[in-house]
This record gives C-alpha cells, structure tokens and sequence, in this order.
C-alpha cells in the first residue's frame, strides 16, 4: 500500500520556522516537497499573531491513521499545549488528504476526517500546497475541484495576505 499525503503545518508561538522544518526533517525519505514558508493572517476569529505555514507532500507506507499519529508526535514534540480552539500554537500539523494507491480516502471520522473538512476554506493551506503541486485538487462537499478554483472562490483580501517568506529552514 502506497499513501500520498498532503499535510499542513502552522505555528505562532516561539520559533516558528524551527518548528515547521522539524516537521519537515522528521519526515525524511517520506518527504516530496515543501512549500516555502508564508506568513498568514489567524483564520478563526482569534485575535492573535500571524502564523508561519507551510504545506507539504510526503508518501509512504502508511495508513491515514499513521499520516494522523506522526502529525500528533510532532505537535507533542513542539510541547503543545490545547488550549483555545484556533488559538495561538507552537505548532499545527493537520492531514489535509490523503491517497491510498491512488484513490482519495474520505473519512467522517471526529478523530480523522478527511479530507480535512476546512482546508477548502483556508489560503494558507491551499496557496503554500499550489506552490509545490500547480495541478492539486481536492475532493469537497460539492465534487473534487482544483485548487487554483478553490482559491478563486476565496475573499481576495485573505488570499493576498498569505506572503511567501522565504524557503522552509
Ligand atoms: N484531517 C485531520 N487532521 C488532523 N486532525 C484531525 C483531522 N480530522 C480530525 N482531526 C482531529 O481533530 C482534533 C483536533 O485537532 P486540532 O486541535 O489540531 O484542531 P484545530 O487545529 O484547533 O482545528 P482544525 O481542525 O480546524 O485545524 C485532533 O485531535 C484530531 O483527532
Ligand atoms: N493563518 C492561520 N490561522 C490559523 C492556523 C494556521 O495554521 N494559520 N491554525 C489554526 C489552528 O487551528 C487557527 N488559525
């Protein structure tokens, strides 16, 4: 079994780089690609500071479950600590798809849903994952659509505050 996934990670507390390349560097021969860093405006209504994102492809072996644990060991590994919904983090690692020998896997699981039930919604996964995969499309509530067209579909004013800050690390 081969597993394609798409993972988004996001942090506003401490070094946030430092946090995003562990996520990166952990995922070691499982590792695609990795989006440059983009600095983003909060998404949830928080009021809080920007977050450092980046969206990344990695295949492998594993089960979506698997894709879920290795984001949890990262978050546990930032010393994260759950606090307010989309509230301030060390760091944020969610499965945003994920393809199991080339078929999506869709999931109404709490614990996994996939795909990710608000990352059509959010530029800083969709603008950093176009980055590195210009033809990424994504299984959602009204069919399986580009990403370019989710963008589209998004406040402009959301979509220009996503700035590319330079390579990841
Ligand atoms: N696709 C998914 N990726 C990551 N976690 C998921 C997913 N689907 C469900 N979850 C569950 O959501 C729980 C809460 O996740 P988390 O605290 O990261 O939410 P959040 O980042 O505040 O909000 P959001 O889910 O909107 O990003 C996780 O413990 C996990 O079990
Ligand atoms: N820009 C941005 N906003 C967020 C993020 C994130 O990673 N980036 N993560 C959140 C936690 O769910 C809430 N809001």
């Amino acid at each position: 079994m081969t597993s394609r996934a798409v993972l988004s990670a996001g942090s506003n507390i401490g070094d946030s780089r430092a946090h995003l390349q562990r996520v990166v560097s952990a995922l070691g021969s499982e590792l695609r690609a990795a989006s440059s860093v983009y600095l983003t405006p909060p998404w949830g209504g928080v009021e809080q500071d920007d977050f450092a994102n980046i969206t990344i492809i990695a295949e492998g072996e594993r089960t979506p479950r698997e894709w879920l644990e290795f984001c949890w060991e990262m978050e546990r590994e930032a010393q994260r600590v759950r606090d307010v919904r989309w509230g301030p983090r060390t760091l944020d690692v969610d499965v945003v798809t994920v393809e199991v020998d080339g078929a999506t896997v869709i999931s109404d699981d709490p614990e996994l849903t996939l795909p990710h039930p608000r990352a059509a919604q959010r530029a800083f996964v969709l603008v950093p994952w176009l980055e590195i995969d210009p033809d990424a499309r994504l299984v959602t509530p009204d069919g399986e659509l580009a990403v370019t067209t989710l963008i589209e579909a998004l406040d402009p004013d959301e979509v220009a505050g996503v700035r590319r800050a330079g390579a990841a690390g």
